[in-house]
């Protein structure tokens, strides 16, 4: 079984696809963790973000590159809205991820095109929202826990922008698929969007049994 679950920043679309990949006993690739990979090594290397060459040169990343802390801050979710958008970029990393998905026994991948681009066949497909300031409030809470001392007003502010850019760029576009079922987490507690995720797949794959 394929599951898909798109979603903006801090929508939770993580936090229900690992709950998920728990459940079903199923592999979870974060893709959004590719990209940060990206933007961290354009930094360390001083790179320029905005130039596809220099953005294209960083998606060699060092492999360890994939645990480091540092690609949870806000900086880096920023530069990797930036470095997302080079269309040499996103190819640089497709085979990887259509790899992931498709294999022997299914998997679980949460990123902005995974319904749309990585796996369109997938048996279930999950577009996970809820408001801009819910989300920049969870993501403040996040960031301070880690020790970052940015304002929840800067926090909103890029959250914003990265829905703007993210859903504006014109290759594999944030925007929900056609046959994704959306689960908006705006109301509900951790425990409340799991079940319902849990139930919005169990239905898709009785739909797709029958018929
Ligand atoms: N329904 C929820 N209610 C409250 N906090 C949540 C909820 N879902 C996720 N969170 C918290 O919000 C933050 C962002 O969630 P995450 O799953 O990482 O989002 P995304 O993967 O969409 O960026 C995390 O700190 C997570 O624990
Ligand atoms: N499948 C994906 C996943 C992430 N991304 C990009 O990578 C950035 C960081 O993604 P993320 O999923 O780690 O960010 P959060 O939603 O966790 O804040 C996004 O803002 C997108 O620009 C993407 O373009 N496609």
């Amino acid at each position: 079984m394929i599951i898909a679950v798109d979603g903006p920043a801090a929508s939770g679309k993580g936090t229900i696809a690992k709950a998920l990949a728990r459940h079903y006993n199923l592999p979870h690739l974060d893709t959004g963790l590719l990209y940060r990979a990206v933007a961290a090594t354009v930094r360390r290397l001083e790179l320029d973000p905005s130039k596809e060459a220099d953005a294209v040169a960083a998606c060699g990343f060092d492999e360890l590159t994939l645990a480091d802390p540092v690609l949870r801050s806000d900086e880096i979710g920023q530069l990797a809205s930036v470095v997302s958008a080079h269309p040499l970029v996103r190819a640089a990393l497709l085979q990887r991820q259509k790899r992931f998905a498709h294999q022997e026994g299914g998997a679980i991948l949460d990123g902005r095109d995974i319904g749309t681009v990585i796996a369109p066949d997938a048996d279930a497909k999950l577009f996970v929202k809820a408001t801009p300031q819910v989300r920049a409030r969870r993501r403040h809470n996040e960031l301070q826990a880690r020790g970052s001392s940015l304002s929840f007003d800067r926090v909103l502010a890029d959250i914003r922008a990265r829905d703007q850019r993210d859903s504006a760029r014109s290759t594999a576009p944030l925007i929900q698929a056609a046959d994704a079922a959306t689960l908006d987490t705006s109301f509900l507690s951790i425990d409340a969007s799991v079940n319902k995720a849990i139930e919005i797949v169990e239905a898709r794959v009785a739909l797709k049994r029958r018929g």
